[in-house]
């Protein structure tokens, strides 16, 4: 009888093409790769100058994302010549290499992690690689994902397959129920700061546990997405019916008798009773609070009725030192309270919390309420599918009505190459994914938080438990 395995050996194990070494080297099958214009050019460059093809060009989808603008109108050239260079550089490539691009014009356009998954490219049981760390996003749909650098990607796409170590595999088990106004992101954030910022390096995270079933499948994305940031190269969860109706209607998932099968497929790709996991961490979620960051790491976070932390009652004298750099760079004072910290603006977008639940839950806050007069709040939809989808149900007139910026889909603030970037000392509430020195503008602060978290924050004019504002409508 075959023994036990988890979902991440099937993963790898049906996608192996031989055995490289006993050191736990494959050569792995891709079965599709998403492409961005900002870690690609090379990649092509490479081809170029070998004089190789795409091995399997429709098993690419090309999207603009990281340089575009995203003022409310559309416009086709970039304004910033590096920007303009890179996106005719990317057009140029699928041309010649026969593979399919999203541009800025296109309705299908939007964030990489948004619009694979809204197009039905991404199926359960696919193992998918791409030149982008939060490729881990695709695990919530039961495909396997990780991000690659630039010489991979090259390989990638002349041979359809990567030079591929396993992972160890950790296995977090999601209990309890989530309270109102407490969601995904909460959860994601609450594992890193237990299990810190490099805590499943060299892992491959599977998320089980009631409250993950319980979770839409927008949700889980958000909750895969961000696991890389606990270091993870992978994390995914056992696809589901709600993974398959949500894939049900999506433009590129397979039709009728193809449906049928692959369904009964997919319901065979979760871990064996038994299956052995290098490692396992246990979350209850019954207590949690909204969560938000007050440091420069994405572990530096807390629950928002919390106090800042005071360096001194730290003993080690590395980590002493490392907390008081965060709080100098975050400009705030030890055994402050979290929810008394002003912000200057606010930010709703990205990959990790920029889909259409994401701009429902934060409406729900805004609705019938001002954004506070010294902060600039801005909503970036996830993708154009999500923008129009908003407009539809009503949800961009309430945001413009409370005066948040509407604005058309990209990466933009949330890590800031195109010209949405913020002026140090700036302070950011933003339902990003990472809280890095500089991340959204040099001596910028950012402050993670859930989208909601963000919407309270940005009426309140500081950070807010967003749970007051929902008690109150
Ligand atoms: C630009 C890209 C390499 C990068 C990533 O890999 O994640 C970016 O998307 C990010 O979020 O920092
Ligand atoms: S939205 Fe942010 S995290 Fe996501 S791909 Fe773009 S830059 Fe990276």
């Amino acid at each position: 009888m075959n023994s036990p395995r988890t979902l991440y050996q099937k993963h790898i194990d049906s996608h192996t093409v031989c055995p490289l070494d006993d050191q736990g080297h494959v050569l792995l099958y891709i079965d599709r790769q998403v492409a961005n214009e900002y870690t690609s050019p090379q990649a092509f460059s490479g081809l170029r100058e070998t004089r190789r093809s795409v091995w399997r060009p429709s098993a690419t989808l090309a999207v603009v994302d990281h340089v575009n603008p995203t003022t409310p109108q559309r416009i086709a050239t970039m304004p910033d010549a590096g920007g303009a260079r890179q996106v005719s550089y990317f057009a140029e490539n699928c041309r010649d290499f026969g593979i399919e691009l999203f541009d800025v014009l296109d309705k299908r356009q939007g964030i990489e992690h948004v619009v694979a998954p809204e197009q039905g490219f991404i199926l359960p049981g696919m193992v998918v690689a791409a030149g982008d760390s939060h490729t881990t996003t695709y695990g919530a749909l039961g495909a396997f994902g990780f991000g690659i650098g630039t010489s991979e990607i090259e390989h990638l796409l002349a041979t359809q397959t990567l030079v591929y170590k396993r992972l160890k595999t950790l296995r977090v088990i999601v209990n309890g129920e989530l309270g109102a106004g407490v969601t995904a992101k909460d959860i994601i954030m609450a594992l890193i700061e237990q299990i810190g910022a490099s805590g499943a390096t060299g892992y491959a995270i599977e998320f089980a546990g009631p409250a993950i079933t319980a979770l839409s499948v927008e949700a889980r994305m958000t909750i895969c997405n961000m696991a890389v940031e606990a270091g993870a190269r992978g994390a995914f969860m056992a696809p589901d019916d709600k993974v398959f109706a949500y894939l049900q209607a999506k433009p590129r998932a397979p039709r009728s008798e193809l449906w049928e099968r692959a369904v009964a497929k997919w319901r065979a790709l979760h871990s064996d009773e038994g299956a052995v996991f290098d490692r396992e961490v246990t979350l209850d979620v019954n207590a949690l609070e909204p969560m938000v960051t007050w440091g420069t790491s994405p572990d530096q976070a807390s629950p928002i009725g919390a106090r800042v932390p005071d360096p001194s009652a730290q003993p080690d004298p590395i980590l002493r030192q490392g907390l008081q750099r965060a709080l100098d760079y975050m400009g705030l004072t030890p055994g402050m309270l979290l929810n008394e910290v002003v912000i200057s603006h606010a930010f709703i977008g990205s990959c990790t919390n920029a889909r259409i639940e994401d701009l429902r839950d934060a409406a729900r806050v805004v609705r019938g309420k001002r954004v506070a007069a010294h902060v600039r709040a801005m909503i970036v939809p996830g993708s154009t599918a999500v923008r129009d989808q908003a407009e539809e149900e009503g949800l961009a007139g309430i945001f413009r009505d409370a005066g948040f910026e509407w604005r058309q889909s990209g990466c933009s603030m949330c890590l800031a190459m195109n010209d949405d970037v913020l002026a140090p000392g700036d302070r950011c509430a933003s339902s990003t994914n990472r809280n890095f020195e500089g991340r959204q503008g040099a001596g910028a602060r950012t402050h993670l938080m859930s989208p909601a978290m963000v919407a309270a924050a940005a009426i309140t004019g500081h950070l807010t438990d967003v749970r007051s504002l929902l008690a109150e409508a």
